[in-house]
């Protein structure tokens, strides 16, 4: 492999005067002044899309309304929140950020600046999984509503659900820990069944007009968990599902617990060349389990994936099935467009949705390789700051057509055959999942990708507990082992939202 193709650049920024490949000379802008950009875009404008770059039903903030509000805005939430945890860590960073070289190549750090903020909207070799927990919650979807169940819920003034609140319909008994985190169509929490098993609850309450979205991923995760039950090796990169229910109008289904997302640990840390071509890899199997269940994804992209925890957490488990769909194998039942305009994130959006087109499992592969590109050179796919979906669809047919110089060489080599496998694949055909991963295999070899190598997360020094705290922390910890408490304390605590 020529040296040129070893070479990693840290910087993560647009270089001054850069020329993006829309036409136009653009300065290079703070972070800042993107993100005014940013909450100037949310405000105002009656969209089809939401600021988030999905198409939904609603507005971004949970809410129905007829135009986007930047303060509720889901990225600008995220942004603050990463902020938030960026300014509490700093202090506890590592890694290599003067640029200077290191011995081995493999072992330079990829820095990735803060999210970029453009003025646009906009898934190894492991061992094999652990046995699943034996929760005391039947694998089970039946939902019911008791009226005497939902006296036992505690709600905050936000209709959050506070810690202690009980969860009880037929075959689900789980009592909320805490609130993990939250979505743009509702919450997830930290819930604990009576024999002390940690699972996650996401929750949604219904309203009159609005579709649901936990209902079809209820109905995807029902269907995946059946097929799974027939074919107990498949689908090891999907969350476990536990049931669903609904307590009046609080619909809630139980998943299992993962860490945080692979988009929050690369914004975080400085992750080597081979943390990021690992976590490609993940990605990838991930998305293989997911069609091999007989589901496109619609909506790959590095968020939507999350590490595993105890024994699992070098696997990454691809989450948030909200936007799936069938695969469809027989091509006189495939429609001839999509519903939707666009469906997915503009950033990682194959060009089959810029065209309003139906999504196929190349497409999820297309998004994953916009989404490894992203973890190899941050923030340098060509359209990352193009507001224009038009434009921005151009400039991706251009990636895959000239694949720029700069990407190229930040990237392993075989991934520029895989971006033609992938290109090649037309709309009914399934991809060659098998040279997909001889190539992926193939780039871990020339690099000597150690897999059991702790990823920089793991690594992290934990805060000192205070001892006032000790009590909690063991009941915390109690089911963890010490690398994943890190993981807990740094990343799942972390991810709490405040206020
Ligand atoms: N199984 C899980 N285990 C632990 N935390 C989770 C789990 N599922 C979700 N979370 C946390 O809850 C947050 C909200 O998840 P959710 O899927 O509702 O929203 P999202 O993916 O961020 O947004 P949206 O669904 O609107 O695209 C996530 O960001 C993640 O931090």
């Amino acid at each position: 492999m020529p040296d040129s193709k070893r070479k990693r650049t840290r910087n993560a920024e647009p270089s001054k005067g850069e020329t993006y490949k829309s036409g136009s000379v653009r300065k290079r802008t703070s972070g800042n002044q993107d993100a005014k950009k940013k909450e100037k875009r949310c405000t105002g404008k009656i969209e089809e899309k939401c600021c988030t770059g999905k198409i939904e039903e609603k507005c971004c903030s949970g809410k129905n309304e007829d135009k986007c509000c930047a303060a509720k805005c889901e990225r600008y939430l995220k942004r603050k929140k990463q902020q938030r945890r960026k300014n509490k860590h700093s202090s506890r960073r590592h890694g290599n950020r003067d640029g200077k070289k290191k011995d081995k190549k493999k072992k330079q750090k990829i820095k990735r600046s803060p999210l970029p903020q453009p003025p646009s909207p906009s898934p190894s070799p492991l061992p094999p999984p652990p046995p699943p927990p034996s929760p005391n919650i039947p694998d089970t979807s039946k939902t019911s509503s008791t009226r005497k169940e939902a006296e036992k819920l505690r709600f905050d003034a936000e209709k959050k659900l506070l810690p202690g609140a009980k969860i009880a319909v037929p075959n689900i008994e789980v009592t909320v820990l805490k609130l993990l985190g939250e979505g743009g169509f509702g919450q997830v929490y930290l819930v604990r069944d009576s024999k002390e098993n940690r699972y996650a609850m996401k929750t949604e309450y219904m309203r009159e007009g609005i579709s649901s979205r936990i209902k079809m991923e209820v109905k995807a995760y029902d269907k995946i968990a059946k097929y799974r039950k027939e074919h107990p090796k498949s689908g090891i990169r999907l969350l476990g599902f536990f049931g669903s229910g609904a307590i009046d109008n609080l619909k809630f289904f139980i998943m299992s617990l993962v860490g945080p997302s692979v988009d929050s640990l690369v914004t975080k840390y400085e992750i080597s060349f081979g943390t990021a071509l690992r976590l490609c890899i993940e990605m990838f199997n991930g998305i293989v389990d997911l069609h091999t269940c007989g589901f496109v994804h619609r909506d790959i992209k590095p968020e939507n994936y999350a590490i595993g925890l105890n024994a699992d957490r070098r696997r990454v488990y691809l989450v948030d099935l909200g936007m799936v769909v069938r695969i469809i194998e027989e091509s006189d039942r495939m429609p001839t467009s999509s519903k939707y305009d666009f469906i997915g994130t503009q950033l990682y959006a194959p060009r089959t949705s810029h065209l309003g087109n139906v999504q196929t499992q190349r497409d999820d592969l297309e998004s994953w390789i916009y989404s490894c590109v992203d973890l190899f050179a941050p923030n340098k796919l060509p359209w990352a700051y193009e507001c224009d979906r038009q434009k921005a669809g151009d400039l991706k047919d251009e990636f895959f057509k000239n694949p720029p110089s700069d990407i190229l060489s930040q990237i392993p080599a075989p991934f520029e055959e895989i971006m033609r496998k992938v290109n090649m694949v037309s709309m009914m055909q399934k991809p060659d999942y098998k040279a997909i991963r001889d190539l992926l295999d193939n780039a871990a070899k020339m690099d000597e990708i150690d897999f059991d190598e702790p990823f920089e997360w793991e690594l992290a020094k934990q805060p000192k507990p205070k001892d006032d705290s000790a009590g909690k922390k063991k009941d915390i910890s109690e089911k963890l082992d010490r690398t994943q408490l890190t993981i807990v304390e740094n990343e799942v605590a972390g991810r709490v939202v405040a206020g």
